[in-house]
């Protein structure tokens, strides 16, 4: 079928996870159903650097030519940020975030969901749908899980010996390990992370493989428009009929948008993701009125909750020396020949149990501050925690996990091992917005991710930097911090940064010439590693403190977990979509993804978004009178293992 000029029953406009579980789960039910996936990045399908786990910081290069990801910058500099700017990369592929994202998996407590205070979308409403999506392939003992579902969810290929150490002086600072935090219910303990990882085929397990390509496989009723930008929905009246959709780039045609149009019998479903769905709809003519009728665009339903309310989690990394005899990715993603051909090769031959069949984020925690770590956080984060927080125990106010190598740009770094400390905020009190700033869907919008425009948001962030700072230094591998990655505390502080040992540098530079040298501040090395050592809690002073609120201001970055901007709630509250996730004031058009959370859910998002996915593939089969049928579609693995090397082995650069 050619895509443009046509009609189908449904149109679902982004392929993120949430749109092609709706895409695969409605085509799946109905095989004379047409449905359509119109899609403004590429195909994904059987792309090796999509596939291969390991190779995923690479997605993040801003190279002009990896095209996986769009870059949301703050259009005016933030006076939160100290004048600066962030940046919010999401996905530009089939697959969405799927596709290009840290594959970690982790859960949404029970309490978000009821919080979101809306019938049918309860924890215990949600809990067969979250089985429903799952392939778990890790031992447990609760039964929140499901075996059967499209996304495995395994510890990978590989779990390095770091994360062990991690969760040991993990339990040294008072937090507990489990087997299992993604019960619904434990806010603070310690696990090996799972990953969205097959561990029998060492492949990532994205949305467009696991829902779309199934399907495809399978029966002709799904149709894919990758490439295809969705600028507006098309109305009769308040009726929607269908969408146009514009080229990826705009270099042809004196400029000129070029629009295809594909109608929709049925029905319009938006899942263009928590920044891309807002913008769909104000170009739609769905929106605050003041702000189309400014734009020249005709108001179909007047919605000021439309692009408001933006949320993320917020991360700041911290970075720590390890041993030389540690295992880490380091000398793979620094780009060593020999590192990299060894990898992949085995890889090719072992994916089963290769450390690229790995993230090498194998350990993290969620933790609550204790009675007297509340005292330290100051009034405006004790309000946030009286109110949000104190009753609501399967809240976690921060996660912090480990990554086995520096999360940086290697060519910026001095040789070595390291270890990457994530800690991020799962539940900002900070606000944000996106609107456009013209029909035409190629000019930029206007985005302020207002990210630390809530001072309550700085002390939870202070208070992870140091926990992880404490389970850093007792971590038998740890030989110090890296200076350029740590706050800038006054030189004589007790709390300043000390980096690599001595002893460390001479093993690794053993003929080095300047290791050592006395170059007055430049380096405080740590002390020589003595396993007897008791580790006592750095103590801060206020001045210490402001030196951290400074570094979060100048280094707080997205966890790429945006949500909020078309929320479900009330449509007098700033309501967008009501609990069938349709939008007010129209017909026929649903949004569905990570847009509808009216609040913050504390997880890695890709969960939530298959769910919500699950729950509006759910909604829309009722509405045209179908049922999901389940076990769904098998998943392809292509291209399939030989267990030999195939060919040259595959080159790092694209
Ligand atoms: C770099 C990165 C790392 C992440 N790491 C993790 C992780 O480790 N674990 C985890 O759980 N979560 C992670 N996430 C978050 C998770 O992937 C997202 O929360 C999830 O993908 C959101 O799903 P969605 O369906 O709401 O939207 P998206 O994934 O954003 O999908 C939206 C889709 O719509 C398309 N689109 C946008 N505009 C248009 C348009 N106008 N027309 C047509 N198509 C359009 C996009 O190309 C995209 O395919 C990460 C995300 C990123 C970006």
């Amino acid at each position: 079928m050619r895509p443009q000029d046509t009609e189908v029953d449904v149109v679902v406009a982004g392929g993120g996870p949430a749109g092609c579980v709706v895409a695969g789960r409605l085509a799946y039910a109905d095989p004379n159903l047409q449905v359509m996936l119109v899609e403004g990045g590429s195909n994904n399908r059987d792309d090796p650097w999509v596939y291969r786990p390991g190779i995923y910081p690479r997605n993040m290069q801003r190279d002009g030519i990896n095209e996986k990801a769009t870059f949301y910058v703050d259009t005016k500099e933030s006076s939160y940020m100290r004048g600066r700017k962030s940046i919010v990369p999401c996905a530009n592929i089939l697959g969405g975030g799927s596709s290009i994202n840290f594959q970690m998996y982790t859960r949404a407590s029970a309490s978000d969901w009821d919080d979101f205070k809306t019938e049918g979308w309860t924890a215990e409403d949600l809990k067969p749908l979250m089985k429903r999506l799952e392939n778990y392939q890790k031992p447990c003992n609760n039964d929140t899980h499901g075996y059967d579902g499209p996304i495995s969810i395994s510890n990978g290929g590989s779990i390095t010996p770091l994360a062990w150490d991690f969760l040991r002086a993990a339990d040294a600072i008072g937090v507990p390990y489990s087997d299992d935090i993604q019960d619904l219910d434990t806010a603070h303990g310690s696990e090996i992370w799972a990953k969205y990882i097959n561990r029998h085929t060492g492949r990532r397990s994205d949305a467009a493989t696991a829902y779309v390509h199934s399907v495809m496989d399978i029966q002709t009723n799904l149709h894919l428009s990758v490439n295809s930008r969705v600028s507006r929905v098309i109305f009769e009246g308040t009726k929607a009929v269908g969408v146009a959709f514009v080229g990826p780039r705009n270099r042809v045609h004196a400029g000129q948008v070029r629009e295809h149009i594909v109608r929709a019998r049925k029905c319009v479903v938006l899942s263009s993701g928590t920044l891309g769905t807002p913008q769909i709809l104000e170009r739609s003519g769905v929106g605050n009125a003041q702000i189309l009728k400014g734009l020249d665009i005709k108001v179909v339903s007047d919605l000021p909750g439309v692009g408001e309310q933006y949320q993320d989690h917020y991360t700041t990394l911290s970075i720590y020396r390890v041993s030389n005899e540690s295992v880490t990715t380091d000398d793979f993603l620094r780009g060593d020949k020999e590192t990299q051909e060894r990898l992949f090769a085995q890889w090719e031959t072992s994916p089963e149990k290769a450390l690229l069949s790995s993230n090498c984020i194998d350990a993290g925690f969620k933790i609550r501050p204790t009675e007297e770590e509340l005292k330290e956080m100051g009034p405006e984060f004790n309000q946030l925690w009286n109110t949000y927080f104190k009753d609501k125990p399967d809240k976690p106010v921060m996660f912090g996990s480990i990554v086995s190598g520096a999360y940086a740009d290697h060519s910026l770094l001095p040789p070595g091992k390291y270890i990457t400390m994530f800690q991020y905020l799962e539940y900002p009190a900070s606000r944000g917005k996106i609107h456009i700033s013209s029909a035409n869907p190629y000019v930029e919008p206007h985005f302020d991710s207002g990210f630390m425009n809530n001072k309550a948001d700085f002390a939870p962030i202070r208070w992870s930097y140091k926990k992880c700072r404490e389970v850093a230094r007792r971590m038998d591998a740890f030989r110090g911090e890296l200076t350029s990655h740590h706050p800038h505390f006054h030189p004589a502080s007790p709390a300043a940064v000390r980096d690599i040992d001595i002893q460390t540098a001479k093993q690794m530079l053993p003929n080095g010439l300047t290791v050592g040298i006395h170059m007055g501040t430049w380096h405080r090395p740590s002390e020589p590693y003595d396993p007897k050592r008791v580790i006592d809690d750095i103590v801060y002073t206020p001045e210490d403190d402001k030196a951290i609120d400074d570094w979060i201001a100048d280094h707080v970055e997205t966890t790429w977990h945006s949500l909020g901007t078309c929320a479900m709630k009330p449509r007098e509250e700033g309501g967008v979509v009501d609990k069938r996730l349709n939008v007010y004031g129209t017909q026929n058009l649903k949004c569905v993804d990570l847009s509808i959370c009216p609040d913050n859910l504390g997880t890695n998002t890709y969960s939530s978004a298959l769910l919500v996915g699950e729950k509006g593939a759910d909604l829309l089969a009722e509405d045209l009178g179908l049922k999901v049928r389940v076990p769904h579609a098998p998943v392809p693995h292509a291209p399939v293992q030989t267990g030999k090397r195939a060919g040259p082995l595959p080159r790092f650069a694209a």
